[in-house]
């Protein structure tokens, strides 16, 4: 290990500073011989404790937090102090805590982050200072080879929370965190960004706590100047990287990944990521339904980046199965909020438009004031297979929705994915016992089984951290040059293979108990796809050998104390 020892004004060595690097830093897991090496002779107290007994100690601290937040904030702490032992503990206890560093706790952190801030972590880009981007990464002293993935955010879409500002950090370090725990992503060649372009939100530009820049969201040319340059300069700095973007709203999202697709290596985790683990979840739900992927009817609440990433994902599933282009566009019926969309409303989306209405379609429909369809007419005339629900409207399908929906068909597919728990469309308990049994549910937050009716079901967490740590891991083993849309179909469907959701009351993905082993076996797939789609730079005889072999462990090196 290398000695880094801080040294006062004559010269003497000060706090050494291995205590204050979260990854060299093992605390009292450094055995008495590193101590003396490292010069931290008598700066501990003596006991030498092994990574396992850190891990229990830290658990139980975490334990005694008050509430979740606490217990975020205090997992962050620990983050910062020793990475090694913050992710033996959490992928020692990935179902417990998932929910507080991810999914829905990361929400209340990052509404929080200016009140609760106690060190930075990532790197915190601003559209005041574009200049800067390139001099900000360079402090990072990593070199070219040295970042596998970054992700970002302008935090605009915050899950379903909104613009968050700069606290919106916190959900790429979130997103990170999962990355290691589930996937084994190295977490020294990571970084997290915050692209700090304002908030429009007015309580954060009020608050005199606010740490963002405290400004309205810059738009237009300089934030698509910003943009570019964020691209250009990660990408030239660490040609290697990944670049991942989370929760960009969406005006930019989509914009984003098809002007850059092709020329950087992008994922847009909203679109893509959600886009497949919904497909698979669908695959897993029409083997139950017995519905063929070709003659699905879907209708989507919420038509924004997940929602319209997710009906093109499943239009092009239904093509594969082979129903025609421009039928599969037909099968799919967009609701926002101004109800069922059609042709020549005022405010279409560029990305809405080839799915909207004809209106002569909804001909003899009972329609609101302003002449569109609702929810529940929609699905009363549609009969629809599956309901996906990304509008962040909490409660939004009722009971007489879910009624409709297995009115229409015998096994309805539902899917309110909004995150976090106060979003969310319906409760999984609700569904179930609203249509007896019969829908195949999944969300986007952790939730207990539901008992009804003698069967007890396992809901399935349709999150996208079910799939991106594994197309992660993929595209860094094989060096892919993009993300195409055969790495994200093969991510899908290796995910789907790994259930069988046919047994009464079956998950229809993999529980996050076996995360890892799944995310490895997604991983695998995906590096079979960038061979196949000629996107790999490296091609591995033997993909799952060579993934299991990249896959990094929270473990000391050389051993530590036994
Ligand atoms: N489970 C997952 O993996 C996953 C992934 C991505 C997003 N999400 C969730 O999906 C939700 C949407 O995220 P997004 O990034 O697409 O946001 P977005 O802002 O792009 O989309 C939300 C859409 O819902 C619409 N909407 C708002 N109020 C409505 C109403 N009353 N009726 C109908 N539509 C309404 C908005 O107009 C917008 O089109 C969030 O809650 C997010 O957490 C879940
Ligand atoms: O972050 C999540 O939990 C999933 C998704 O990316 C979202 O924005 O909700
Ligand atoms: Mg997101």
């Amino acid at each position: 290990m290398e000695i880094i020892v801080t040294r006062n004004s004559k010269g003497s060595p000060v706090t050494p500073s291995v205590l204050a690097d979260p990854f060299g830093n093992r605390g009292v897991g450094f055995t008495q011989a590193e101590r003396d090496g490292l010069g931290l002779t008598g700066r501990l107290p003596s006991a030498v404790l092994t990574l396992e007994q850190q891990a229990e100690r830290a658990y139980q601290q975490m334990l005694e937090q008050e509430d979740d937040l606490a217990k975020n904030v205090y997992l962050e702490q620990l983050h910062d102090r020793n990475e090694i032992l913050y992710y033996k503990v959490l992928t020692d206890h990935l179902v417990e805590l998932l929910p507080i560093v991810y999914d829905p706790t990361v929400g209340e952190a990052i509404e929080k982050y200016s009140h609760e801030y106690r060190r930075p972590r990532g790197v915190f880009l601003s559209v005041d200072r574009p200049d800067d981007i390139g001099k900000a990464f360079a402090t990072l002293g990593l070199g070219p080879q040295d970042v596998d993935l970054i992700v970002c955010t302008d935090a605009e879409e915050i899950l379903g929370i909104g613009d968050q500002g700069v606290g919106g950090i916190q959900i790429a370090v979130g997103k990170l965190a999962v990355y290691t725990a589930a996937a084994g992503i190295d977490p020294r060649r990571v970084v997290a960004v915050s692209l700090d372009v304002g908030t429009d939100r007015e309580a954060l530009l009020k608050d005199p706590l606010y740490l963002g820049n405290r400004h309205t969201r810059v738009r237009g040319a300089d934030y698509d100047a910003f943009i570019e340059k964020y691209l250009r300069t990660a990408s030239s700095m660490f040609p290697g990287a990944l670049l991942h973007f989370e929760d960009f709203g969406p005006g930019n999202a989509r914009r984003i990944l098809e002007k850059y697709g092709d020329t950087y290596r992008i994922f847009n985790d909203d679109m893509q990521g959600t886009g497949a683990i919904t497909l698979a979840a669908v695959l897993s739900a029409v083997e139950v339904s017995g519905v063929p992927m070709r003659d699905q009817k879907l209708v989507v609440f919420g038509a924004g980046t997940a929602g319209v990433g997710i009906a093109d994902e499943l239009r092009d599933a239904m093509v594969r199965d082979g129903t025609q282009p421009g039928d599969a566009t037909a099968q799919v019926w967009l609701v926002d909020k101004q109800g069922l969309l059609t042709r020549g409303m005022a405010d279409l989306r560029d990305f809405q438009r080839p799915y909207a209405r004809d209106p002569a379609d909804t001909a003899g429909w009972a329609t609101g004031k302003d002449g569109a369809a609702s929810l529940l007419e929609t699905v009363r005339r549609v009969r629809p297979t599956i309901l996906l629900g990304t509008s962040t409207v909490h409660g939004a399908f009722t009971r007489e929705v879910v009624e409709a929906m297995a009115e229409g068909t015998e096994r309805p597919i539902i899917f309110p994915i909004s995150n976090p728990t106060s979003r969310i469309e319906a409760m999984p308990q609700d569904v179930i016992t609203w249509s007896r049994g019969k829908a195949l549910v999944a969300v986007g937050i952790p939730v207990p089984p539901v008992e009804y009716d003698g069967t007890t079901y396992r809901i399935a967490q349709a999150n996208n951290a079910l799939l991106y740590p594994g197309v992660g891991l993929g595209t860094i083993v094989s060096g892919a040059e993009r993300v195409t849309a055969g790495m994200l179909l093969a991510a899908a469907q290796a995910v789907a293979g790994q259930v069988d959701a046919t047994h009464p009351g079956a998950s229809l993905l993999p529980p996050v108990a076996d995360l890892r082993e799944s995310s490895a076996n997604t991983a695998t797939a995906v590096v079979r796809a960038a061979i196949d789609e000629a996107v790999a730079t490296t091609a591995p005889a033997d993909p799952a050998q060579a993934v299991r072999a990249a896959m990094w462990e929270p473990v000391y090196a050389g051993g530590g104390a036994s």
